[in-house]
């Protein structure tokens, strides 16, 4: 788990990395130079022309020092320093002062002085140190970044942006790539901010893990390596009621395809007993393309109406391809009252709740609802920004005991104990039609072998987004469906059951 600090935090990170280690803030900066070269060096292995912008902070320190490493490793570099009048910060001054001993620096005090005619440009005009929109010289230097066809590697933050915090109305560096150091931040895990990120790396430069002991954050990342295996044990002599029975509420005329990708995800997710409840139309295919499922049948022929004798289950999933049929919206009472145990609730059910707000404080505490950016503004009204929306998320499952699992880029999972957890996992080729529905299933098998619903929901994303990662490697991100997850879950799941699984 990695805890993401707000910039105050990492400057305080800095400052205690500096006292306890001991180390002089300037060597910190030259170790924080050399861990981005190096790994820039792993990337682009070919001398290059490079244009390093530098501005008047510790990143255009970190800028200077970056210059003089590459000049060492053979690189043409030209280096700017951008001169808005105000006086260098000492260990910027310092590193501006050891480049001047091997090689000049550019002056600019109006953009029309600055030359970006490499073939890659270093950007390190403003890192966490941004204390207002860049307009002004700021803002026309970034626009020149941004116009340029170079591709650009921004220093620690793509300058312009904001670390924890999504205002936009200055300009931005819209960055190629991002080399972070030692912990992402905030703004890169936000769909408006992140995007001026690129693709970004954190490369570690030996900030003193003592100091995360006793600083706390709401936010942090979810990853692979944070899964609890024990939750996968399976023992010799288990039958298969300990893993897990769920009922998967599922499927309209036209949509029987999402109860097929939601039961299926869950007995692949290692579901003892799974039963589907559809509307007649879907008996047929559903028997026979998923024969490990019992089937359970509605009365009506296109939708479902009614859910009987729920007791028997251990979790409910409820929601894929289920449509907005008002008689169907009647059974979300019933049931949310009839099964007191938490829920993975998705799509047309979160969408039924947003017909009938009362629903919400209905629904089983501990329940875990999973809405895209529409269906939770559909729930819970619109947001100004991604950062106000994420806010909002934590408040509500706070306030209401629900886990939600806001999905997207880096899917946020909002526990009830007031904690937001990004996934790590994922990529943009899941960004297709019933990938949501297999994430319910997963869930629900989860929450059905009887962990805690938090977990369920963070592991079970953290699953969902790494099938997609392999199945990204076999068929290539346009052609991934979500059945190539179906396929690429067995896959998971033996790397989590071996004993050296990351
Ligand atoms: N503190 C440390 O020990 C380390 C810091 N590092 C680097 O230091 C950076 C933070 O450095 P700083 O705190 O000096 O801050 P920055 O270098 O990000 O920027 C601060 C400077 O920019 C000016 N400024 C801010 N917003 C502006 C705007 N909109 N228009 C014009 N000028 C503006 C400020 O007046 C100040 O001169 C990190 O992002 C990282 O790159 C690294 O070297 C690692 C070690
Ligand atoms: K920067």
């Amino acid at each position: 788990m990695i805890k993401i600090l707000s910039a105050e935090q990492i400057r305080r990170w800095d400052l205690y990395t500096i006292k306890n280690e001991p180390i002089s803030s300037f060597d910190l900066m030259e170790r924080a130079s050399e861990a981005f070269v190096k790994l820039l060096l792993t990337k682009i292995n070919h001398k290059l022309n490079v244009d390093v912008v530098c501005g008047p902070g510790n990143n255009g320190g970190d800028g200077f020092a970056i210059a003089r490493l590459l000049i060492e490793k053979g690189w043409k570099v030209n280096c700017h320093l951008i001169d808005f009048g105000v006086k260098l910060s000492e260990d910027c001054r310092k590193s501006y002062r050891k480049y001047l001993d091997i090689c000049q620096v550019n002056i600019v005090k109006q953009y029309k002085e600055l030359d970006l005619s490499g073939e890659l440009i270093i950007d390190a005009v403003f890192g966490s140190g941004l204390s207002r929109p860049a307009t002004g010289l700021a803002g026309e230097v970034i626009q020149l970044i941004n116009q340029s066809s170079a591709k650009t590697v921004s220093v620690d933050m793509p300058s312009g942006l904001f670390a924890d915090k999504v205002n936009l109305t200055g300009r931005i560096v819209e960055a190629d790539w991002t080399i972070t150091f030692q912990v992402p931040k905030l703004s890169f895990l936000i769909p408006e901010s992140g995007f001026y990120v690129g693709e970004w790396s954190v490369v570690d430069i030996g900030l003193d893990l003592n100091f995360l002991k006793t600083e706390s954050s709401d936010y942090s990342i979810f990853e692979k390596s944070d899964i609890d295996r024990s939750l996968f044990i399976r023992k010799k002599y288990d039958h298969k009621g300990k893993y897990g029975r769920v009922l998967m509420v599922a499927g309209s005329l036209g949509k029987i395809g999402a109860a097929y990708l939601s039961s299926k995800a869950a007995l692949k997710s290692g579901t003892g007993l799974l039963t589907v409840h559809i509307p007649k139309v879907g008996y047929g295919p559903i028997q026979t393309s998923l024969p490990e499922a019992m089937v359970s049948i509605d009365s009506e022929k296109e939708f479902i109406s009614q859910v009987d004798n729920v007791d028997a289950f251990d979790a409910i999933g409820i929601g894929p391809g289920l449509g907005t049929n008002p008689k169907t919206g009647k059974i979300l009472k019933s049931l949310f009252t009839s099964f007191n145990k938490p829920m993975a609730i998705d799509a047309d059910a979160l969408n039924l709740i947003a017909l009938d707000k009362e629903l919400i404080d209905l629904v089983p505490k501990g329940s875990v609802l999973t809405p895209h950016i529409g269906e939770f503004n559909r729930l819970f009204g619109e947001c100004d920004n991604g950062l106000e929306r994420i806010e909002k998320v934590k408040s509500i499952a706070i306030e209401k005991q629900l886990v939600i699992v806001l999905k997207g880029a880096h899917t946020v999972i909002a526990t009830p104990d007031g904690k937001v957890h990004f996934n790590s996992t994922g990529n943009s080729g899941m960004a297709t039609a019933g990938c949501g529905d297999v994430l319910t299933g997963i869930i629900s098998a989860f929450i059905a072998r009887g962990g805690d619903t938090s977990t369920s929901a963070k592991v079970g994303v953290c699953i969902h987004g790494w099938a997609g990662d392999l199945a990204e490697k076999t068929v290539g991100k346009t052609a991934l469906m979500a059945s190539d997850l179906l396929s690429a879950l067995p896959k998971v799941f033996s790397n989590v059951e071996s004993s050296d699984f990351i």
